[in-house]
């Protein structure tokens, strides 16, 4: 038959990486072959009567090879599961039950029950009412919850038992459950699934439906074999969970907010719709896709190359240096134009400067924090709006009078700042978003921004006046949990953006980490109430990993020394085990943290690397060693968190006694959000090693 489909099961392509070379070649080829004529008999297309699956047919690769195809639509769909050695082939498909599921429009692949019996639960003789008791077998169902199972779910009465049953169940319906088990809100999830269906009566449509492009995509060139050959296959580039699917395609009548927690595709999802953007922009559009570092900024233009899409018309920069570059550009700024960091030298420079020449009863940290959180955070640009301006979070409250004097001072500063040409950050953010919002100059058509979290509202009121107020005209993400810089974002109030309600969705799927490394991170921040950018709550539940690994560990010595050395020893075991430098990160709350590891691995001879400005400096192919707050954004196979114990974690600055409750609580929640970071970074394992008593953040 002509025009035969074949849809790629993604765990297809586990099989077809162990194959020898030579017969990964045949498999191509048997592919086209297979395409133009199924019935070859070549091919030897057969079902075999070991398989309780009478659906599935086994083909010939070779002599020795066998490919497991299901054909779907009265032959016209095949999907492509597993390619193996003969035997190997048959024993994967003997057993499995592969079935069509019409309530989600999706394949599902699970071990026949009848066959290899489900787990019993301990809870079997509670007497506890199950964990899904209140819900109907019919709603269940509409979950993904095949028939053949349901029995057993039936039986599940504590979360653990639901745990048990993962390895047994459809991909899919154990997320599900999950979910269910955490919020409980099943009509919620039910129509999350209906929204990944396409309406269309034809299989062949159904088949494309987004719950069943999850795990089954159609290849039409050999494209995406030869990348296979020349090293793997990057699964994020084609199979989408069907969240992500829907966030990158979705029509948003205006903004749209996307957050989750650590690892669960946000980038990826930004990534995919900028490519969406691209190809349905209209000539002449430009697309910006920003980030807070340099260092994503970087992985950034690496990765959307590999999508494959044209990247004329899109912009990749870091926020700084487009808010620099832009203000230049407009003559906003002069050309020598320097930028002031809060706290730098520069700055605390010119704020004594101040102070040598005029009578101030204020010190320099309360004017500069003034000045930049409450006036240039707030774009307050003359005292009666700084008079009216709420000073949330900024401690001991104060006067109108106080406020007058405070005026006088900043106009001082200013003038002072000036003439040397210095500008905070958030200056030329204000002074460039004001420019483009009186002169209605919009230079880009969309704005993508991720990392989210790390903006502030000077930083986010640029992103909103680069881009003109329409449908799809922002697409942000970020992780609220992950804020690790003590700034307050406020979407309506502080940077005008409208996303409320339909606009903003969340991701729950961690595909970075383990359930194991999950569930640590999620319990250094978990009794902690973090803002979701609007002054409402975020939420924590139904945050999930779908692969397990091994426990994280937490190890304290008497030493320093013990403790290097016993770094030093894992990360030769390692080395020994095939694992290269670049897969490894050494993580400290501080630099000062990992200084004494650093000459640790020079005396060992174990090359290393650090970074500066998003750059690796010394060895870029050595053991990378990371602060907690440079490692965001990056994932490594093997963390080492070190130094850490109740001294450095949390860290306290100096003077943190005489910090307001509210100045506390904020700071100690940034630091849980820098611990939650370095761990979530880990793919495979963490360690976490330290001197002394344990931190009391970490439970291990
Ligand atoms: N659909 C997918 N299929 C396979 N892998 C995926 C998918 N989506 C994301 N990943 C992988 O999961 C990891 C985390 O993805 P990504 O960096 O997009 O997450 P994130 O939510 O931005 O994380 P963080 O906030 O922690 O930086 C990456 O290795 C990415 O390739």
């Amino acid at each position: 038959m002509e025009g035969i489909k074949i849809l790629h099961y993604h765990k297809f392509w586990n099989s077809f990486v162990d194959l020898p070379k030579g017969i990964q070649k045949k498999v191509v080829d048997f592919q086209e072959k297979f395409r133009k004529d199924s019935k070859s008999a070549a091919i030897h297309l057969e079902p075999i009567s070991t398989f309780k699956d009478p659906t599935l047919r086994s083909a010939r690769i070779d002599q020795t090879y066998r490919a497991i195809l299901k054909s779907f639509n009265d032959g016209n769909i095949f999907y492509l599961l597993w390619v193996d050695h003969h035997d190997k082939a048959y024993q994967w498909a003997e057993n499995k039950v592969i079935d069509w599921n019409v309530d989600t429009q999706a394949l599902q692949i699970f071990d026949n029950p009848e066959v290899t019996p489900l787990p019993n639960f301990k809870t079997e003789n509670f007497d506890i009412p199950g964990l899904f008791a209140e819900y109907s077998d019919k709603d269940l169902k509409r979950l993904g919850l095949p028939e053949i199972i349901l029995p057993s779910v039936r039986k599940i009465k504590v979360d653990q038992d639901l745990y048990q049953l993962e390895d047994f169940l459809p991909e899919g319906v154990y997320e599900q459950l999950f979910y269910l088990a955490a919020d409980g809100d099943i009509e919620k999830l039910i129509s999350e699934v209906e929204e990944g269906k396409v309406k269309a009566e034809e299989l062949e449509k159904q088949a494309e439906s987004f719950n069943n492009q999850r795990s089954f995509i159609e290849f039409t060139d050999n494209n995406v074999f030869n990348e296979v050959l020349e090293g793997g296959l990057d699964k994020w580039k084609y199979y989408l969970h069907p969240e992500q699917r829907k966030i990158v395609t979705n029509n948003f009548p205006g903004s749209a907010k996307i957050t989750g927690g650590a690892g669960t595709g946000k980038t990826v999802a930004a990534m995919h719709r900028l490519k969406y953007l691209v190809e349905n922009s209209r000539p002449g559009e430009k697309i910006l896709f920003t980030t807070f570092t340099r260092a994503l900024t970087n992985n950034l233009l690496e990765s959307t190359r590999g999508l494959n899409f044209h990247l004329s018309n899109v912009s990749i920069r870091n926020i700084d240096a487009l808010a620099l570059d832009l203000a230049k550009e407009y003559g906003l700024v002069p050309s020598d134009a320097k930028i002031l960091e809060y706290d730098n030298q520069a700055a605390n420079r010119l704020w004594e400067k101040l102070l040598n020449e005029n009578l101030i009863s204020y010190g320099a940290d309360f004017l500069e924090k003034e000045y930049c959180d409450v006036i240039l955070n707030n774009n307050v640009s003359n005292l009666k709006d700084y008079l009216k301006t709420y000073r949330t979070g900024m401690g001991k409250p104060i006067s109108r009078r106080q406020k007058k004097g405070l005026w006088d001072h900043f106009e001082k500063f200013r003038e002072i700042k000036n003439r040397e040409n210095y500008f905070y950050k958030a200056e030329l953010y204000n002074t460039l978003s004001d420019y483009l919002n009186e002169k209605e100059i919009r230079p880009y058509s969309h704005c993508l921004v991720d990392e989210l979290q790390d903006f502030s509202n000077a930083e986010l009121r640029l992103v909103r006046a680069l881009v003109e107020e329409k449908p799809n005209d922002l697409f942000m993400v970020g992780d609220p949990l992950q804020k690790i810089y003590d700034r307050r974002i406020n979407f309506s109030r502080g940077a005008r953006i409208n996303v409320r309600g339909k606009k903003s969705r969340r991701l729950r799927v961690n595909y970075r980490t383990s359930e194991e490394i999950k569930r640590l991170a999620i319990s250094i921040i978990k009794d902690i109430s973090y803002d979701d950018f609007d002054g409402e709550e975020e939420e924590k539940a139904g945050y999930i990993s779908l692969f397990h690994g091994v426990d994280p560990s937490y190890t304290t010595f008497k030493t320093k020394d013990q403790e290097i050395n016993h770094l030093i020893e894992r990360v030769q075991t390692l080395i020994n085990q095939g694992y290269s430098l670049s897969e490894l990160a050494i993580t400290s709350r501080t630099k000062n943290g990992y200084k004494d590891f650093r000459s640790g691995l020079h005396n060992a001879g174990i090359p290393y690397c650090e970074f500066q400005g998003g750059n690796r400096i010394g060895d870029a192919e050595g053991i990378p060693l990371l602060t907690f707050h440079n490692i965001k954004g990056l994932e490594f196979k093997q963390v080492f968190l070190v130094d850490v114990n109740e001294r450095t974690c949390p860290f306290l600055p100096r003077g943190f006694e005489y910090y307001t409750d509210e100045e506390k609580e904020s700071h100690l929640r940034s630091e849980r959000s820098l611990v939650y970071v370095a761990i979530s970074r880990a793919i495979q394992n963490v360690e976490i090693s330290g001197v002394g008593n344990k931190s009391e953040m970490i439970n291990i």
